[in-house]
């Protein structure tokens, strides 16, 4: 850069659900001084705006036709990463069953994709230090020239097992029922689907702790900005 300043990283986390995107990235955010954006969550946030709307999410061209209206805004702070939706603070809403349930048929409306990747790149093109961004197609579609492209796997037994941990006591079988359901969907979708990079580097993080997973994300993060 003119000034000296180091140019701007940009990380890309994807994978499916429960793989750990969300945990890594905030801490490899909040340890690398870089922003972090949850993609899911403005999913998410615009699936509770169609809800609390009443539009038939039964109904794509009901949903495209709407999708510019709610106004999303994501704080990009590691440590209290915000989402709202037309002022109102939505990080709990967003989470209730009802919205993980739809998600799905919302996120894979292209008028719906095009909006929210505005808004992402928006983002990432603001970041004065740097930027993890994590969601489904953030590597191949959102940044395809970030600087670092990571892909997380794990088995769906091991990702519903730290799901049901998570729900306190939820069926085990029936999570990772229910995370196969959605990954499906989230890879089947004609627009951007959930898929790897061709650049990404695969992470199956199944046998690995979260500690050991941003240990490794964090070293495969300073090799890039070392050059190496
Ligand atoms: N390597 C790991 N070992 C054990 N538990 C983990 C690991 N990584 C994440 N977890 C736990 O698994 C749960 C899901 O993690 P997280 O929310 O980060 O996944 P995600 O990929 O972002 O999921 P989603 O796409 O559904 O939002 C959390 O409770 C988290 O603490
Ligand atoms: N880049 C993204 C991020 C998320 N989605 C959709 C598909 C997911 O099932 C849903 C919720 O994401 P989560 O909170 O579980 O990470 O949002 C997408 O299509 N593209």
């Amino acid at each position: 850069m003119e000034n000296g300043a180091a140019k701007p990283v940009i990380v890309a986390i994807d994978g499916p659900s429960g793989t750990g995107k969300s945990s890594t990235s905030k801490a490899v955010a909040a340890q690398l001084g870089l922003s972090y954006l949850d993609t899911g969550a403005q999913y998410r946030a615009i699936t509770w705006w169609m809800v609390t709307n009443g539009i038939d999410i039964e109904d794509p061209s009901a949903i495209a036709a709407v999708a510019g209206k709610p106004e999303i805004v994501s704080g990009t702070e590691p440590g209290n990463p915000t989402i709202t939706v037309d002022g109102t603070d939505v990080a709990g809403p967003i989470r209730t069953q009802e919205v993980t349930s739809k998600v799905s048929a919302v996120s894979a409306v292209p008028e719906v994709r095009a909006r929210i990747t505005e808004l992402q790149r928006s983002l990432a093109r603001s970041a004065e230090i740097g930027i993890v961004v994590e969601g489904r197609d953030i590597g191949t579609t959102v940044l395809p020239d970030a600087d670092l492209k990571i892909f997380l796997t794990a088995s769906p037994e091991a990702r519903a097992a730290r799901r049901s941990g998570e729900l306190k006591g939820a069926d085990v079988n029936a999570t990772r029922e229910a995370l196969i359901k959605r990954d499906t969907a989230d890879s089947s979708r004609k627009t951007s689907p959930l898929a790897k990079a061709g650049d990404a580097v695969e992470v199956d993080t199944t046998e690995l702790t979260l500690p050991q997973v941003i240990e490794c994300v964090v070293t495969l993060v300073e090799e890039k900005r070392a050059g190496k």
